[in-house]
């Protein structure tokens, strides 16, 4: 996951791969629930891991059940029904399929069982509406405060109070699903008689009860139903665990990679696993609405298959009322069609993570579109004079993953711009590996994708500057330095003559090299402590001199260059490596400097040095590598010099980072 404070998106240009989504966030939750509700143990396979299901599973842990994990498969023992803690205060995020279904389930047991349950979530979730649950709670006997306003989270669950449960339950459905979702998840712990439940006003999301229904059936209850009016939990109603259940793929997070392929799988399709026409989520109609756009899409029964199909898009019209979820990716695809597109009865996107149509509208204007919007619709118009934008996420896991589809620009413009799109990490929300997903499918021309050289002289500093700077941009790290160490290593191991340098050279393209969580492997061996040693730093500047070893590591370093960046450290990376480098940094630092460094960083590994030989062979080192005829240690042309002597590594790195954002169009 990119844990950064904003991600840039260079101009991508096309897509093809296989993805393999994230479980199903609506599955995932009411599997959990419906588990911790039944007897005995559940095994639950591909769950999702996002925050929605890390704030269930916690939710679930502090209310005594068991909760086993191992990779994506979770075993819950589950509490048959029973409150094995009678007091806990749960803390559910921005979770709705959290909040709203527990509410329910605790409201109902603390009603028959006693208890105290405090239930609340982040900022957002307290602005998010609950009152029609509790009204529909309140009106069976559950005893429930309001501990912030009323109608919306912090909630307080009491009891014990007796129930009425021979009237039907009366809940409002067009405001969210979830309340009925919610009513039907935990009704069945007290259907002694059969429990009717009547829907006031018209139902919205509606597949989504549909996917109740059917988790419910798997836990042993089937719920009798009068179209979308009433639904009916049979007298006698048991929770009874399948034993094991698999969640599918999330079939709104297929939506962004559906877009993906109807813009610019061009050549060869996006293939999505893990979701298909067999699948229980209604998101999955989402294919019908990509089609319409002009998308081709070939379904199995869970894997897709999308194309670029009519291009340009189609602007078109839709009811998006049972993709609410989804249907956020037609905003964007939208810019690419070619004519308005327009989607309607959506009221609901107002009051979920964010006033989904007001942020729609804000960024997709940001980026230069027309955009119109009434209470329940949004109208979108194709975009040609695209500007680089800062897209605010508005901690909406969907804005982030919409939004990297903008990104395609270049497609459909020569003025191609970036897109910035700002806390990138709220993706968590359901898919915390997005971006990565997203590079790994999609192509941008080498010459897009930024790097940042940072060359210098030994012990400047360089590797560190070049890894924070990194991190903060989330962007790949070269550490060219490594490559001849490994290099050097290699040669000596292999008994090789280092001064012979087309022996040395021959050797490069056979070295199985990794780099993995900022270690270097080659083959299994981990080498990065044995690289940092000063005697393979000097086997590096033997084997560095020679034009055959450099031009053989040449093509290997250039191939670093990775979405979303690359930051290049080492001593030619500005000049020879990446001449077009979009910022090149040239760090140095006294010599006295660099010694002392050095030596405390070996005093600090329990190895003794002597900080004047150490400054000997610094000096030594610096006039062999200026004066080098391949590649001299020199500082290009429109390099920016940075002397860290008197710097710390934060202030070498915000000096860094201010430069960029000074490059940068946002
Ligand atoms: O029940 C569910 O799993 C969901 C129902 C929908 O909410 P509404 O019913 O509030 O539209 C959907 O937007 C949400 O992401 C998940
Ligand atoms: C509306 C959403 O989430 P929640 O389950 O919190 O309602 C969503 O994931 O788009």
């Amino acid at each position: 996951m990119f844990k950064i404070p904003f991600l840039d998106l260079p101009p991508l240009r096309g897509a093809a791969g296989t993805v393999r989504l994230p479980g199903s966030k609506s599955i995932s939750n009411r599997v959990l629930l419906l588990a911790a509700l039944s007897e005995g143990r559940t095994v639950v396979r591909d769950l999702l891991a996002s925050d929605d299901t890390a704030v269930m599973l916690d939710a679930l842990r502090a209310l005594g059940c068991g909760v086993a994990k191992d990779g994506d498969t979770v075993t819950i023992v589950g509490l048959g029904g029973k409150l094995l803690a009678k007091q806990a205060h749960l803390f559910l995020g921005n979770a709705g399929t959290a909040m709203r279904p527990l509410t329910a389930a605790l409201a109902v047991m603390a009603a028959t069982q006693g208890g105290s349950f405090e239930v609340s979530g982040v900022a957002r979730m307290h602005e998010r509406p609950i009152g029609d649950l509790v009204d529909a709670l309140r009106g069976l006997g559950c005893a429930i405060d309001d501990l912030g306003n009323s109608g919306y989270p912090p909630l307080r669950l009491r009891g014990p109070s007796p129930l009425a449960l021979d009237a039907p339950v009366k809940v409002r459905g067009d405001v969210s699903s979830q309340f009925l979702t919610a009513l039907l998840l935990a009704l069945p712990l007290v259907a002694e008689k059969d429990i009717r439940i009547e829907v006031i006003g018209e139902l919205i999301s509606k597949p989504y009860i549909e996917i109740t229904l059917a988790l419910l059936a798997r836990f042993g209850i089937a719920v009798r139903r009068e179209g979308w009016e009433a639904f009916v939990i049979p007298a006698g109603s048991r929770y009874v665990s399948p034993g094991e259940i698999f969640v599918e793929g999330d079939a709104s997070s297929a939506s962004y990679f559906v877009g993906l392929g109807a813009i610019a799988a061009a050549d060869a399709p996006i293939r999505i696993e893990g979701v298909g026409s067999a699948s229980l989520q209604g998101d999955v109609r989402f294919i019908e609405a990509a089609a319409a756009m002009g998308a081709d899409v070939k379904a199995g029964p869970n894997w897709l298959e999308v194309r670029r199909g009519a291009w340009p898009l189609r602007g078109i019209t839709l009811d998006c009322n049972h993709i609410p979820d989804a249907a956020m990716t037609l905003s964007v695809m939208a810019l690419y069609a070619d004519g308005p597109t327009t989607l309607t009865n959506i009221a609901s996107w107002r009051v979920k993570e964010t006033d989904r149509i007001a942020a729609m509208a804000t960024e997709l204007r940001k980026l230069g579109a027309t955009v119109e919007e009434g209470p329940d619709w949004i109208s979108v118009e194709p975009l040609k004079n695209w500007k680089a934008a800062s897209i605010h996420t508005y901690d909406d896991h969907r804005v982030a993953m919409c939004f990297s589809l903008a990104a395609f620009n270049a497609l459909v413009t020569e003025r191609t711009v970036p897109v910035r799109v700002l806390e990138p990490h709220c993706v968590a929300k359901t898919f915390p590996d997005y971006f990565e997903t997203l590079f790994d499918v999609v192509t941008a021309r080498a010459e897009d994708i930024p790097v940042i050289t940072i060359d210098g002289p030994t012990a400047s500093g360089k590797g560190t500057l070049a890894d924070e700077t990194a991190k903060a941009l989330g962007f790949a790290v070269l550490d060219s330095g490594a490559l001849y160490r490994v290099t050097g290593l290699a040669a000596r191991r292999a008994g090789l003559n280092l001064d012979d340098g087309h022996a040395v050279a021959a050797i490069v393209p056979t070295l199985k090299l990794g780099f993995r969580d900022g270690h270097v492997f080659l083959g299994e061996e981990d080498v990065s402590a044995r690289l940092r040693a000063e005697a393979t730093g000097l086997l590096a500047s033997q084997v560095a001199v020679h034009p055959p070893v450099r031009q053989a590591l040449h093509d290997l370093q250039l191939s670093f260059r990775r979405l979303p960046g690359l930051v290049a450290d080492g001593r030619d990376m500005g000049t020879a490596l990446f001449p077009g480098a979009d910022l090149k940094v040239f760090l140095t630092a006294s010599a006295a400097t660099r010694a002392e460094r050095r030596h405390k960083q070996l005093i600090s590994k329990g190895i003794s040095a002597n900080i004047t030989s150490l400054r000997e062979d610094l000096e030594a080192r610096d006039e062999r590598d200026k004066n080098r005829s391949a590649s001299p240690l020199e500082p290009a042309q429109d390099a920016l010099l940075l002397d860290n002597s008197d710097l710390s590594i934060e202030e070498s790195v915000t000096q860094v980072l201010d430069w960029w954002q000074q490059r940068r169009p946002f």
